[in-house]
């Protein structure tokens, strides 16, 4: 049978079934403390000013002593196995997820080896022999959990670099066939234009062709000036900008069902920005097109606007079915689309262009079911 990956890592460190009773009994010397030695863990993390900015804040601290706390549990009662490795993947790939520097885990391993190792030299004073054992099997599944979780880390860093080649690759192409779609794609519009002026027009089938026709031109050269403005910023008109304007702006060519309404609350209330209206316009567009797609026949598409001392806060919901799980942490990347029409730059353009604004979107569903994006839109000095 093929060696798993656990298995391997585990001959590697020389991790025996002897060690599995080793740490089965320390267990049982150990588990009392756990809570204390979860206080340590977090304490040290929160005394540190890099490392404690990967907390959501103390709060989080509470849930996390939980964890740790179970983590401890499986550590030294096992089993050590597949299921073992996949559950500590998944904590690898959760602490990959919230952008933890990887070189904080070396230390916070080295804490709960130093509080263990303690508690061992405690117990077993005297015993140098056991001790000496009891710590190596420590030893040992410890470094197996580092190794998982730089194995996870290593897995998603190079998942990271094929994207990135992708696209690079993805750049230079598009530059090129971009430019030359635009050319036909006028042409087709020419024609079109001709077309609909002659009799043919008045066959009623024709003139549905003739639209339908039309219809596609115009997705095609939306995709077109999408990928182009995805490699090459256009530069940033800073004009005084009302928010309410660019809205009704952008609602004009939005089309939704009769059955979905749009509203936007707060719009007129907001101090005037600064900012590039026609980009601004394109965020409200694409991201209302997104949700009116989601929406389907009959729903709700709701901008709702505050501020903040040094910002302007738009929260869009909807009514549609959210954004999946395996979606979310990469739907602000270029190609990822859930649509059949799309090619998935809408929401990389968006985040881009309140990004070159000094802002930011991200995605914050608050269990409503729809999906819900929150944009910030600094304010400039003088409107406050
Ligand atoms: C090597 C030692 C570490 C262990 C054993 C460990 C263990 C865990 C466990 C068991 C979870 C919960 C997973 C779940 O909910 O299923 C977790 C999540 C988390 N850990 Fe760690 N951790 C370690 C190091 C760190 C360090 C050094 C930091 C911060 C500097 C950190 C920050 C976090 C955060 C922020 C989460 C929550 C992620 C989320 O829920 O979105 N961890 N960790």
């Amino acid at each position: 049978m093929v060696e798993t990956l656990f298995e391997e890592l585990k001959r590697y460190v020389g991790f025996e079934p002897a060690d599995g009773l080793l740490l089965r009994e320390l267990h049982e010397v150990v588990r009392p403390r756990f809570p204390a030695i979860a206080d340590v863990f977090y304490a040290r993390i929160l005394r540190h000013e890099g490392a404690s900015k990967a907390l959501a804040g103390e709060s989080q601290v509470g849930q996390l002593k939980v964890s740790l706390l179970t983590w401890m549990e499986q550590l030294l009662s096992g089993p050590w196995d597949e299921d073992y490795y996949q559950a500590r993947c998944r904590i690898g790939r959760m602490h990959v997820r919230v952008a933890l520097p990887q070189h904080y885990m070396l230390g916070a391993m080295n804490v709960l080896r130093q509080e263990f190792n303690l508690l061992i030299a405690e117990h077993h004073a005297g015993q140098p022999e056991r001790l000496r054992a009891m710590s190596f099997a420590l030893g040992k599944i410890l470094d197996l959990d580092l190794a998982i979780m730089l194995h996870t880390f290593r897995e998603d860093l190079l998942a990271q670099q094929a994207r990135h080649e992708r696209l690079s690759t993805f750049g230079q192409l598009v530059g090129s066939i971009g430019h030359e779609l635009r050319n036909p794609l006028g042409v087709i519009e020419t024609s079109l234009f001709i077309l609909k002026g002659r009799p043919l027009a008045s066959d009623e089938r024709a003139a549905k062709h003739l639209a339908r026709i039309g219809e596609q031109v115009a997705l095609a050269n939306r995709i077109v000036s999408d990928l182009l403005d995805m490699i090459r910023d256009r530069p940033l008109k800073r004009e005084s900008l009302r928010l309410e304007a660019v809205w009704k702006d952008a609602l004009s060519s939005v089309h939704a069902p009769a059955g979905v309404s749009l509203r936007a609350e707060g719009l007129e209330s907001l101090p005037t920005l600064e900012g590039d209206p026609g980009q601004i316009r394109q965020v409200f567009v694409n991201l209302m097109e997104n949700a009116v797609q989601a929406v389907g026949d009959t729903g709700s598409v709701r901008l709702s606007a505050s501020t903040e001392p040094d910002a302007v806060v738009l929260v869009l919901e909807d009514s549609g079915p959210g954004v999946s799980e395996a979606i979310r942490r990469r739907m602000f990347e270029p190609l990822i689309t859930t649509k059949s029409g799309g090619i998935g730059l809408g929401l990389p353009l968006v985040k881009r262009i309140l990004e070159r604004h000094g802002g930011s979107i991200l995605y914050d569903p608050q269990g409503g079911g729809g999906a819900r994006f929150v944009l910030r839109l600094a304010l400039p000095p003088h409107s406050t």
